[in-house]
């Protein structure tokens, strides 16, 4: 019998309207929509096929974050990994997804977590206010991953999430598969009832320095 899928925590954080659900839904249910709904907070979930076991990757689509929103507890505990989305056509965004890097590793105590940069909306070229080695520097800064996307595309949806995944597998591993998601006061991770090995509770030696990885 194969074992059942291993739970993976995802949180999508960002400002409005950068293309966080888009994302999700292209990804999820591989369509896109041009409209724009603000949103309160999503969950999905998709089982990933990634190196020959599967994930279910819970995808917590949170509400746009500006830089007086309090980083809630659940978008810091419990999750294994991160994507910090900005639009290549928002300095803005992009300024934002530092303060949201700095507000987790403040909430949780660490001081690095598996993230992937996202600069979505990479359709919009003729737009561009952040250009691609910006977005491929600060990732390097943050030991993180970098892609440019377009949820509008479909280009390097699947990508992210592997890209993740790789990141927060490569930690786990790097820490002989002990602990949780990190968090003061974390709970154990509820990988133990899906009958799968943990992520990482506090990836600060070894599993941080894989470099960014940037797929393009
Ligand atoms: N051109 C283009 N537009 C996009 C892309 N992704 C999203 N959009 C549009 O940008 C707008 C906002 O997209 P959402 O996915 O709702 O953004 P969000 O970050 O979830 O927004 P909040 O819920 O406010 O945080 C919508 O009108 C989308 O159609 C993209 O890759 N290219």
């Amino acid at each position: 019998m194969s074992p059942p899928p291993r739970v993976r925590k995802i949180a999508l954080l960002g400002s409005r309207a950068v293309g966080k659900s888009s994302l999700t839904v292209q990804y999820v249910e591989n369509h896109f929509a041009e409209n724009y709904y603000p949103t309160i907070e999503n969950t999905f979930t998709k089982i990933t096929r990634f190196r020959g076991a599967d994930y279910a990757t819970e995808i917590i689509d949170t509400a746009g974050q500006d830089e007086y929103s309090i980083l809630h507890s659940k978008h810091a505990i419990g999750i294994h990994g991160y994507v910090l989305v900005y639009a290549i056509t928002s300095r803005a965004s992009f300024e934002m997804t530092q303060i949201i890097r700095d507000k987790i590793l403040n909430f949780t105590g660490l001081d690095w977590v598996p993230v992937v940069l996202v600069g979505n909306k990479s359709d919009l070229d003729g737009q561009r206010q952040v250009s691609l080695e910006e977005g491929q520097r600060m990732a390097r800064d943050w030991n993180a991953g970098f892609l440019e996307a377009s949820a509008k595309a479909n280009h390097n949806i699947g990508r992210i999430f592997e890209s993740l995944l790789e990141r927060i597998e490569g930690a786990n591993n790097a820490n002989g598969g002990h602990g949780g998601p990190g968090g003061p006061g974390a709970a154990a991770s509820d990988d133990a009832a899906a009958g799968a090995a943990a992520a990482p509770a506090a990836a600060t030696g070894t599993a941080a320095n894989k470099g960014a990885c940037t797929i393009q």
